[in-house]
């Protein structure tokens, strides 16, 4: 009986499997290394180089940038007796008597005392130029032996005979180029009360200070390369003070300015003034000297009872020609703290010491910050205190006390006997910020850029939603963004033109990123079309071929 076998199979299925590969002789070190570009077709494919790549030298460590100190300068004021103080470069010949007359209510002890100094003799000796030995008067010497003690590390030591020129020279300047270049910074001066911050910051006609020795560098820089007219300059200056200790408030200095309010970091109100040459900017900054808080105290017979700020802002003139470029605006802030003043030593009375508690309470918190920054970043599981919070100071200059933008110190110091014990404990107190680094400096740019992001999201959050709608309604016409509301009116206004550069600037950044998305995304869906077109006609050939043999329902399938 036969057997019956099994019909045969009517489609079978061949499995073709790969031959073995051999594996391939190890090639012997003797043999030289084949070259690693070889014509495929008249040589066979080279062999792996691994040899070549052992033997490659790789440098042990990469170069990294090393972190940036934080600048801190010290200014030795000359020695000039209580007579000579008050005015600008005069040095002793104002009658101590006229002095006397003019000064607040003192204190009647004060007076004895400060007769008692009248020979003054210089307790700071300059080692080199970067350290000073502070040395006691004789009397706390002996009744509280005190030594002297040596301060070093400083960027610069400025001796009791350098010039304006020479402290611009060494601190601003460089400074001030990085402004030029786009990086924002900050200056701030530091010190008791008299010691020459102002004289530092603004000087006078005969001897400019930094801020009118930065303009010049500026305008001298910009006119001669044709950048005037790629970019604007605008200047903003305010002070923060406090009125009878009814807490702190703030002024615009610029001309018609009035009250300004403090929301988180940013300042509203406050007006910025477009500068075209230096004698407008010099004349708009003096007439915001004029209306600046000061008064006559026993130490300065011109003593600044505010915090004073001034923006000088750089900002690309052609948007249009900024748009996917680089965003180079900058801004480079000097600060002209008021100085800190021992109750005992000025006499104060009334309202001259509430002031006077306002500005040791200002001066300290912003001490307290950078010392904050330090601990922190000496040991980063000391969390960053939140110091800035207890004055508007610090809280305007949050970002820099914070380490993430750059900024410089200079200490002005006076170096007469008397004046030990406020050197001493200014020396103490700020010599150790020398130490604090930038490691993770924002550019004013960024920082602005992510504010502006912030304030602006619901509009862009509803262009994304409407793209993904409708794909007409992502594609970015500029003439829209143009007419948008918000960028026309500000770029008009003076007054909030620094933050609506950026505005329409971000927006405009903002649409070339959309229509770039825009057109990935139809790229995207030509694509997906073309191979569901490839798809459908290989269905189509495939059904038409099995339709009749094989009960497959393919459309399941695909
Ligand atoms: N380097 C200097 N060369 C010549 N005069 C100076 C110098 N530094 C300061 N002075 C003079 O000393 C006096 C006091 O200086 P200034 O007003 O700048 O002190 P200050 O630190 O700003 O004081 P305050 O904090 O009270 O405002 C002024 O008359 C100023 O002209």
């Amino acid at each position: 009986m036969e057997t019956q076998s099994s019909p045969p199979c009517p489609y079978t299925v061949t499995v073709r499997r790969n031959p073995h590969r051999k594996a391939r002789a190890t090639p012997s070190t003797s043999v030289p290394p084949r070259p690693l570009l070889s014509n495929p077709i008249t040589s066979e494919i080279p062999a792996f180089p691994i040899q070549e790549i052992l033997a490659m030298q790789v440098p042990q460590t990469l170069p990294t940038p090393s972190p940036e100190n934080l600048r801190v300068f010290l200014r030795i004021r000359p020695l000039i007796t209580l007579q000579g103080s008050g005015k600008c470069g005069s040095r002793g010949n104002q009658s101590s008597k006229s002095v006397a007359k003019n000064v607040w209510p003192q204190n009647p002890s004060t007076k004895i005392k400060r007769k008692k100094n009248k020979n003054s003799e210089i307790c700071i000796a300059v080692n080199n130029t970067q350290s000073v030995t502070l040395s006691p008067p004789s009397h706390l010497k002996d009744l509280k032996r005190i030594k002297s003690e040596v301060y070093e590390g400083f960027s610069h030591v400025f001796s009791a005979d350098s010039s304006q020129e020479e402290v611009y020279e060494r601190m601003v300047k460089p400074l001030v180029e990085d402004f030029i270049n786009g990086k924002s910074g900050m200056l701030a001066a530091l010190g008791p009360s008299g010691s020459g911050k102002t004289h530092t910051v603004f000087g006078c006609p005969r001897e400019p200070g930094m801020v009118p020795l930065a303009l010049q560098q500026i305008f001298k820089r910009t006119e001669g390369s044709g950048s005037e007219a790629t970019r604007s300059f605008y200047i903003s200056i305010f002070e923060i003070y406090s009125e009878r200790g009814k807490g702190e408030r703030m002024l615009d200095l610029s001309p018609g300015g009035a009250d300004l309010f403090m929301q988180q970091s940013s300042i509203k109100g406050l007006q910025e003034v477009v500068i075209s040459d230096v004698a407008q900017a010099e004349s708009l900054i003096a007439q915001g000297m004029l209306k600046r808080c000061t008064a006559m105290t026993n130490s300065n017979s011109q003593s600044s009872r505010s915090q004073c700020i001034i923006n000088i802002r750089s900002a690309p003139n052609n948007l249009e020609s900024d748009v996917g470029v680089q965003l180079n605006s900058a801004v480079l802030t000097i600060v002209d703290l008021a100085g800190a003043e021992r109750e005992k030593r000025t006499g104060n009375q009334g309202a001259r010491l509430l002031e006077s508690n306002f500005i040791n309470n200002t001066s300290m918190v912003f001490g307290l910050c950078l010392r904050s920054l330090l601990e922190h970043q000496r040991n980063p599981k000391k969390p960053l205190q939140k110091h800035f919070q207890n004055s508007l100071l610090t809280r305007y200059l949050r970002d820099y006390l914070e380490g993430k933008k750059r900024m410089a110190l200079i200490l002005t110091i006076k170096p007469g006997e008397e004046d030990y014990l406020d050197t001493s404990f200014l020396l103490k107190q700020a010599s150790p910020y020398m130490k604090i680094k930038f490691n993770n400096v924002e550019e004013l740019s960024d920082l602005v850029a992510n504010k502006r992001h912030v304030r602006t999201l619901p509009r862009f959050e509803q262009r994304k939603r409407m793209k993904f709608s409708n794909p007409d309604a992502c594609v970015v016409n500029p003439e829209e963004l143009k007419e948008t509301g918000t960028v026309k009116a500000l770029v008009q206004s003076p007054r909030n033109s620094k933050l609506d550069v950026y505005d329409s600037t971000f927006l405009k950044l903002n649409g070339v990123e959309l229509a770039k998305r825009e057109r990935n995304n139809q790229i995207m869906q030509g694509f997906a079309k073309a191979l569901w077109d490839v798809l459908k006609q290989y269905k189509e050939k495939l059904e038409a071929i099995l339709a009749v043999n094989i009960p497959i329902h393919l459309t399941t399938l695909l």
